[in-house]
């Protein structure tokens, strides 16, 4: 499987871009998170919406959410084609009610499955999204009262959706069999909302070396050198995992 991000930003970067991904196999195209800068981002390095096969949402945040209804739309309009949309069963509701409904709402259009293949993904419960991808949706510490969740790829990869220092789920992922780890990163302290390098750097050495910082804020090139076994995930560039 390969991942590429099309952002690799915090939700105020300017320099680098909404924290979305594509992860692709044997040309099938999965968007992970759909923000502000997706449609820009996409654009930029050579897609159109039309080029993606599903997206799979973490969280109600707009680096995460904001791009979605210009997908629906270019979807429905520029190429007549419903986007398939796997999301957390429990976010269905929230995604439309709080985020989408306003802008995409127009007579006789009126609910997500108008503009939606809608997918809902139970916690927990492993799915295969196309052959070579399969997912597990773990929930994650994030904002109080908002439900949030990180994601776990073929049982050997782990995305963080926007998530708090959780060591003992990275340690026990680790000794699970879990290789490589995309981590959000708060590279100042305290991290509030999100993991903080300092908190990371706790990490023992062997889990360090499996872990990659995304999500960072704009002054990253500052802490190269200052993130022990980890490495920062660069914008643009293919991954294998
Ligand atoms: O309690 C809070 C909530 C949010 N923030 C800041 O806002 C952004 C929210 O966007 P994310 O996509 O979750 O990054 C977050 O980065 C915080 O900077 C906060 O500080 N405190
Ligand atoms: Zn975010
Ligand atoms: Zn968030």
């Amino acid at each position: 499987m390969q991942i590429q991000m099309l952002g690799t930003g915090g939700a105020f970067a300017k320099k680098y871009a909404n924290n979305n991904a594509l992860v692709e196999v044997d040309g099938f195209k999965l968007l992970v998170d759909c923000g502000i800068t997706l449609p820009r981002s996409l654009h930029d390095a050579g897609y159109s919406f039309d080029d993606l096969d599903a997206v799979l949402i973490s969280h109600m945040h707009a680096d995460h959410v904001g791009g979605l209804e210009e997908y629906a739309f270019q979807m429905m309009f520029r190429y007549g084609k419903k986007p398939v949309l796997y999301i957390a069963d429990t976010l269905v509701e929230p995604l439309w009610e709080q985020t989408l409904r306003g802008g995409l709402t127009q007579e006789p259009l009126t609910a997500i499955t108008d503009f939606f293949d809608v997918r809902p993904i139970k916690e927990g419960e492993e799915y295969e999204i196309h052959p070579g991808i399969k997912v597990k949706l773990i929930l994650t510490d994030h904002i109080a009262g908002k439900l949030s969740y990180s994601f776990l790829f073929n049982e050997n990869f782990f995305y963080s959706a926007d998530m708090k220092f959780d060591g003992a789920l990275l340690s026990r992922l680790s000794n699970d069999g879990v290789e490589t780890i995309f981590h959000d990163c708060q590279l100042t302290s305290p991290g509030v909302v999100h993991a903080s390098l300092d908190e990371l750097l706790t990490l023992p050495e062997d889990i360090q070396e499996k872990v990659w910082l995304m999500h960072y804020h704009d002054n990253m090139e500052e802490f190269i050198g200052h993130t022990g076994k980890m490495r920062f995930v660069q914008q643009h560039e293919v991954y294998t995992v």
